[in-house]
């Protein structure tokens, strides 16, 4: 890594995703905390993160992304979170099951499938690390379905197939929702008959779509702090089926043969 500090060897940039996503509010909180107004947060996407990173990490150079767990990147790479002392990323987080009012009449097998819905962050790293390395995401999820069709058949037990009724899933173009929406998408489809169009869109539309009932349900909600925003600005206007995944982290995340280990260390 070149000479100077960590600042001058990344340009005081963090290589940030896409601005809806709560990592983000969290992120620009962070550089206000730990009083470094004169660091920039870059907006991208998901994707364009881990191309930075791919990139920073093949030539060993100094970089900063916004991270979290679940995702592939932390078995492709070695990194490390930066310690983040003040706590302005709170502590490990849940990803909720949210869908729009009036689902459980309109559409009862897929209510209580999506309510079943729930696995651990190492099942979701496997759809995530296939889809990764190049495998079609659907293609991914349904290998994992059937990998793991005792569970899948768990989440649809005695529940009466659904042949052919239309359900719209939304969610964020996040690694880990892309793997998570598509196995919901399979399992409906392939066990219980429904015909599951998929809707990528930012956060704020697709916590929007459900309140407005132009979505049906959404694997994607980040709580308690993450989405609090949304999950507040829409209450009443969705049901929360609870967790279908638990132990989440977000942060600040850099190659290990970095020597920083805090967040306090960019300040030098
Ligand atoms: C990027 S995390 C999957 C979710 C979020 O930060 O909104």
């Amino acid at each position: 890594a070149g000479g100077g500090s960590v600042g001058d060897q990344v340009k005081r940039e963090i290589v940030g995703i896409d601005p809806g996503a709560g990592l983000m509010k969290q992120t620009a909180q962070a550089l206000k905390d730990y009083e470094l107004s004169d660091w920039k947060l870059v907006e991208g996407s998901s994707a364009a993160m881990a191309a930075a990173l791919d990139k920073a990490y093949k030539d060993e150079k100094p970089i900063i992304v916004t991270g979290w767990t679940p995702h592939w990147m932390f078995a492709k790479y070695k990194l490390k979170y930066l310690e983040d002392p003040k706590g302005t990323y709170g502590k490990d987080e849940e990803i909720h099951t949210v869908v729009r009012n009036g689902l459980k009449d309109a559409a009862p097998s897929a209510y209580a499938m999506l309510d079943r819905f729930e696995w651990t962050p190492d099942e979701m790293a496997v759809v995530m690390s296939a889809i990764a390395d190049g495998k079609d995401p659907a293609e991914a999820a349904a290998q994992w379905v059937q990998d793991n069709a005792a569970k899948a058949d768990e989440w649809v037990k005695e529940l009466p197939g659904e042949a052919g009724k239309k359900l719209k899933l939304a969610y964020v173009a996040w690694d880990s929702e892309i793997a998570s929406t598509n196995v919901v998408k399979q399992v409906l489809e392939g066990r219980l008959g429904y015909k599951v169009d998929l809707m990528q869109v930012e956060a704020g539309p697709m916590w929007a779509g459900i309140a407005n009932g132009s979505a049906d349900a959404m694997v994607a909600a980040w709580l308690p702090t993450t989405h609090e925003d949304y999950f507040e600005k829409y209450k009443g206007q969705y049901e929360d089926l609870g967790a279908n995944l638990i132990g989440t982290k977000l942060g600040l995340v850099v190659p290990e043969y970095m020597e920083i280990s805090s967040i306090e260390d960019l300040k030098t």
